[in-house]
């Protein structure tokens, strides 16, 4: 695969499980440059598993994975890799002894060795990237809404300059208000910054409102990947159940 080509991850034959317990098997995924794509499936079908097998987070039983047209399994390659990709994990991750700031800095003295004004600059800018007033660098993240956190969160993942994000269930514990912005942003940046996001999602607004497609984790592989119009008319059990509960829940709230 070549990095010029439109899939920027490429997932063939994946197999993963614990002991005994198979959670992938034979599973295949293509992420294309630019997308926002949506990983979704019942609790327990291993989108987890996945997104940490694609991060190297754990070494899978078999399959080849690529990123950026790089071979997963050769230890230099994973190591260039992992600096162009930024990953929001799920309730944020923020050091609670450090301030918003010294969050946002902590990737760039580590990776990029910024030290001094220019520390301070690139993690001023990438706050305000994500729609934070200035004011807030100071903030402990115990003094931060849910909402904020999030933020900060992805100021930290985008600290520097990733092509590939990863979100896992960014929208959870966000009021509906909240989360629609919140997605809003994920939208924004993934235009402006020329992203490619890969998230693992339950919500159905997010899915609606900014996933370009959703790959439909069940049956130990990636049973479905399409747009959200075309999985509504899947046939597969769990896809129809997903969306029939949508459908429900839209008529009970116009009750
Ligand atoms: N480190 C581990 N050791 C043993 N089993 C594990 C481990 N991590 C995950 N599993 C198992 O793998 C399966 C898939 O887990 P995973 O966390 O990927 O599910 P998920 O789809 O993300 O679920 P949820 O939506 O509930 O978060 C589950 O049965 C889980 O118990």
């Amino acid at each position: 695969m070549s990095e010029e080509n439109d899939q920027i991850i490429s997932v063939q034959g994946l197999t993963t499980r614990f002991g005994d317990h198979v959670v992938h098997e034979d599973l295949d995924l293509e992420v294309r440059r630019g997308e926002i794509l949506a990983i979704i499936g019942g609790s327990g079908s291993g989108k987890s598993v996945l997104v940490n097998a694609i991060l190297g987070l754990f070494e899978p039983h078999s399959g080849t994975i690529e990123i950026f047209g790089k071979e997963m399994s050769n230890a230099s390659d994973r190591l260039a890799v992992d600096r162009r990709i930024g990953v929001m994990f799920q309730h944020g991750a923020l050091f609670s002894s450090l301030t918003v700031r010294q969050n946002v800095e902590a990737p760039l003295i580590e990776h990029a060795e910024l030290r001094g004004e220019w520390l301070k600059r690139v993690a001023l800018m990438k706050i305000g990237l994500v729609g934070l007033e200035a004011e807030v660098a100071r903030q402990q993240p115990t003094e931060l809404s849910g909402g904020m956190s999030k933020r900060v969160s992805v100021a930290r993942a985008l600290a520097l300059d990733p092509e590939l994000l990863f979100l896992d269930e960014p929208t959870s514990g966000l009021d509906p208000i909240g989360a629609a912005e919140f997605d809003q942003l994920i939208r924004t940046l993934t235009d402006t910054l020329g992203l490619t996001v890969v998230m693992i999602t339950h919500d159905l607004d997010s899915l609606y409102s900014i996933c370009d497609r959703a790959a439909v984790v069940a049956d130990r592989k990636i049973v479905e990947i399409a747009s959200i119009p075309e999985l509504e008319q899947s046939d597969h059990p769990w896809i129809k159940d997903f969306f029939a509960g949508r459908a429900k829940r839209a008529k009970e709230r116009n009750c």
